[in-house]
């Protein structure tokens, strides 16, 4: 399942036109900022498909009856265009345990690229519900192969995956190979480039929101 959270307008939309803009992009601050607001909108769309039970919350003056979420999900996000979207997805999710992985682009000189995995911090996800975010869902290999290595260690129960912009063969892929996956995203861009970026997309997401880095 696809939730594409500008099918109707919203704030989403212009946080996203303002992550595109290459002028708006020059400060890091916003860009970075914008980022986190789309991990809060997706972090309280998702919050209505979670599990839930019934309280009973002692007020000052009686008591209130209230529901609230049953359990915890665990955040996981991929090192190091992630932080941003992530940080938006805690800042509402503040009780969630949290697991990072460190997957980039290994270019080749011959202009193709595999997917490095090198480092891996998680609690135990076995029956937890796993939010998995990335802004920029491109091919979409960084995600599957994040999925196939956590796997090794557990079988979430539920996976949702958040990303800024998704390309529609990205998601093809991760529906080929997680089909169970919920994937909610800012918006939905038809092109790649030989490169595997995103058109009209926004750039490289990770440069700026953090700066270039020299390449591995
Ligand atoms: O869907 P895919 O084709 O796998 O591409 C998407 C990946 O590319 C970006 O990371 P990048 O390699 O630029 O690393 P960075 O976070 O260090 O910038 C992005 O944050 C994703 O992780
Ligand atoms: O368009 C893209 C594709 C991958 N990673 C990015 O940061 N941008
Ligand atoms: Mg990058």
């Amino acid at each position: 399942m696809v939730i594409n959270l500008s099918q109707e307008h919203s704030l989403v939309s212009n946080w996203v036109a303002e992550l595109r803009d290459t002028e708006i992009q020059k400060d890091r601050m916003r860009f970075r900022r914008n980022l986190e607001r789309i991990g809060e909108i997706a972090a309280y769309e998702i919050s209505k498909i979670l599990p839930t039970r019934d309280i009973e919350v002692t007020t000052s003056l009686g008591t209130a009856s209230a529901t609230v979420l049953s359990e915890q999900p665990v955040l996981t996000t991929i090192l190091r265009a992630g932080l941003p979207l992530h940080q938006g997805l805690l800042n509402y999710f503040d009780k969630a345990d949290c697991a990072f992985v460190s997957a980039y682009r290994k270019h080749n000189t011959d202009g193709t690229f595999e997917i490095a995995l090198e480092y891996y911090s998680s609690p135990d996800i076995e029956n937890r519900i796993l939010i998995l975010s990335d802004p920029m869902l491109a091919t979409g290999a960084s995600l599957v192969k994040t999925v196939q290595y956590l796997r090794e260690e557990g079988e979430p129960k539920n996976i949702h995956i958040v990303a800024a912009i998704a390309c529609s063969v990205g998601i093809e892929h991760v529906q080929r190979h997680i089909p169970e996956a919920v994937i909610w995203c800012g918006t939905i861009d038809d092109e790649l480039t030989a490169k595997g970026y995103i058109v009209p997309g926004l750039g490289d997401a990770g440069d700026l929101a953090f700066g270039p880095k020299i390449q591995n």
